[in-house]
């Protein structure tokens, strides 16, 4: 009942003067005052990120498709480190950070936060890792976030994860997670389905041209999910 999409609504911020742009214009000033440097530059002789090779998943899928809950057993199973790109701008909201209050506004409004905040948080996140295994949970949402990570770090994912499921089921999910956070209610689910169906499965579709997509039918136990991301991971980490 909500897969009906009347309008680009303003859903996100993007680099370009776009109709888009100019509907979400309060984030002019605080986009401006990050910096566009590229942190992966080799400085004073060391190595850069990207000659680490790391192994990078991005984990998508709609809101309760259960993309958290698989990242853990992922973790639990084969060692990665997991990033969850709404909890780390949960996290920036929590420290009082620069433009933490437009963060929680954009938040509460299943919009999207602007690439250069995200792809900075995860990037950190990543440099600072002694591991070189990686899920990337939550991100890309937008085909900017896409270009904006692989063009900041000069990489792109090995494998994307699509966990696929039921806005009714993700509904229920959402509504039932009782972990206090401020999009958990039916007006923000709303939302945010309606900007996954915009600009999440553009990149999902994208992915999918590439041949690096796996789609996995997320209905059903966690245990039983889990069964169908196993042998995803299996092949390569012998287990
Ligand atoms: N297979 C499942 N069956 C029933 N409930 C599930 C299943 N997987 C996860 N859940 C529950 O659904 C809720 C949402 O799961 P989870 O937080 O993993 O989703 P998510 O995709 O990370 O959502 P979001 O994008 O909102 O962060 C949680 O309360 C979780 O315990
Ligand atoms: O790359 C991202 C990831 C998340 N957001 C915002 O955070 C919320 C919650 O994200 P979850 O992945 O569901 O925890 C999301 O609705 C967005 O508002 C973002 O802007 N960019
Ligand atoms: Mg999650």
């Amino acid at each position: 009942m909500w897969r009906r999409v009347t309008s680009l609504s303003p859903v996100m911020s993007t680099s370009k003067p776009t109709s888009l742009d100019q509907a979400a214009s309060g984030f002019k000033i605080w986009r401006s005052s990050f910096s566009t440097e590229t942190p992966t530059m080799v400085k004073d002789g060391t190595t850069s990120f990207k000659e680490r090779n790391p192994f990078i998943t991005f984990v998508l899928g709609g809101p309760g498709s259960g993309k958290g809950t698989q990242c853990q057993k992922i973790v639990e199973t084969f060692g990665f480190k997991h990033l969850s790109a709404g909890e780390l701008l949960r996290r920036e909201i929590e420290s009082n950070s620069e433009h933490w209050s437009q963060m929680l506004n954009t938040i509460k409004e299943g919009r999207i936060v602007p690439s250069e905040v995200t792809v900075r948080l995860i990037q950190q996140e990543m440099e600072s890792s002694d591991n070189n295994k990686f899920l990337i949970d939550g991100f890309p949402r937008t085909e900017e976030n896409r270009i904006a990570f692989e063009q900041l770090l000069g990489l792109e994912p090995n494998v994307v994860l699509f966990f696929d499921c039921p806005e009714e089921e993700m509904v229920k999910r959402v509504l039932n997670r009782n972990q206090g956070r401020v999009d958990d209610n039916i007006d923000t689910v709303k939302k945010r389905l309606k900007v996954f169906e915009i600009l999440n499965l553009p990149v999902i579709d994208y992915y999918s041209k590439r041949g690096k997509l796996c789609k996995i039918n997320a209905v059903g136990t966690e245990d039983e999910i889990f069964e169908k991301v196993r042998p995803i991971f299996s092949a390569c980490a012998g287990k």
